[in-house]
């Protein structure tokens, strides 16, 4: 299988083209694929794949094996390889996701300006039960397995968010913390997690526990759902810096579940090759 190796401020990616590779038969290995000593290694695999409905399809993996409906990483990454494949001719394209249709766009200085589309609030959105109907805004979660109890704020961004407010970011034991709410009942998909620190005013730092793949150097979709619920929480307006293992995305978002977050980042090109089926 010829492969790509793509990274988005170090949340790194097996890219692989679906016009030319059979998906099922790529996907039954995708463990092994993403194993960092047995395999390629990485915290996922995407596939760039024809659609009826966009330009292209993008499909996302996670190393665990788990299907996931976005990744705001790779997605930037997809457009920056979709166009040097000659797939796309346009600098903004569509791409038809488990989100929804959204729109990547690359600009002159080589970052890539991703339309998001809207935040899901609706509990039944996320999905979480166990808070009652509409957003879940700085509730209490008590979680079984060790006791604890949060204060979470809840965002889809097409995939299932639990956002956390903390003191000190780098304090937080996410190895242990994560999990446990990774897999909490609340969550009947299970949810990827973000503790987040407030900088300043516009500036947040955040690390993730991601569904599926653990600890990584950054999640676009953790970090869009991250800042909107800084402003759901009247912490942070109009968008944010956010500052991740990994390195730093701009969020913008007016506030307005109606309105599209729009997210600013890099992604990089490592290596290519044959990976033996
Ligand atoms: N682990 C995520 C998918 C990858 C998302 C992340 N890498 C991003 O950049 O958005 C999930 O299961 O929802």
């Amino acid at each position: 299988m010829h492969f790509v190796k793509w990274q988005a401020l170090g949340n790194d990616f097996v890219f692989v083209n679906g016009f030319k590779e059979k998906l099922e038969e790529v996907t039954k290995h995708t463990k092994e694929i993403c194993d960092r000593h047995f395999g390629i290694g990485a915290d996922g695999i995407i596939f760039v794949l024809p659609s009826d409905k966009a330009d292209l399809k993008m499909r996302i993996f996670n190393s665990d094996g788990s299907e996931a409906e976005m990744c705001g990483n790779g997605i930037r990454a997809f457009a920056k390889w979709a166009h040097e494949l000659g797939l796309v001719k346009e600098k903004r394209i569509s791409v038809e996701t488990g989100a929804g249709i959204l729109y990547p766009e690359i600009l002159d200085n080589g970052m890539v300006r991703v339309d998001m589309g809207c935040p899901h609030l609706d509990a039944k959105e996320i999905p979480a039960e166990g808070f009652g109907e509409g957003p879940i805004i700085n509730q209490t979660l008590a979680n079984e397995k060790n006791g604890k109890s949060y204060q979470v704020t809840c965002v889809s961004m097409g995939n299932p968010h639990c956002v956390i407010f903390v003191d000190d970011a780098e304090a937080v034991p996410v190895t242990e913390e994560g999990p446990n709410l990774e897999t909490d009942p609340h969550f009947p998909k299970k949810t990827n997690v973000e503790f987040v620190e407030q900088l300043s005013p516009n500036h947040l730092r955040m690390r993730v526990w991601e569904r599926g793949a653990g600890v990584t150097l950054a999640c676009g979709t953790g970090t869009c759902a991250t800042v909107a619920a800084a402003i759901l929480n009247g912490r942070v307006s109009g968008g944010a810096d956010v500052t991740l293992d990994g390195g730093q995305l701009h969020i913008e978002w007016d506030g307005n579940p109606k309105d599209h977050i729009f997210m600013t980042g890099p992604a990089e090109k490592v290596f290519e090759g044959d990976y033996l089926l």
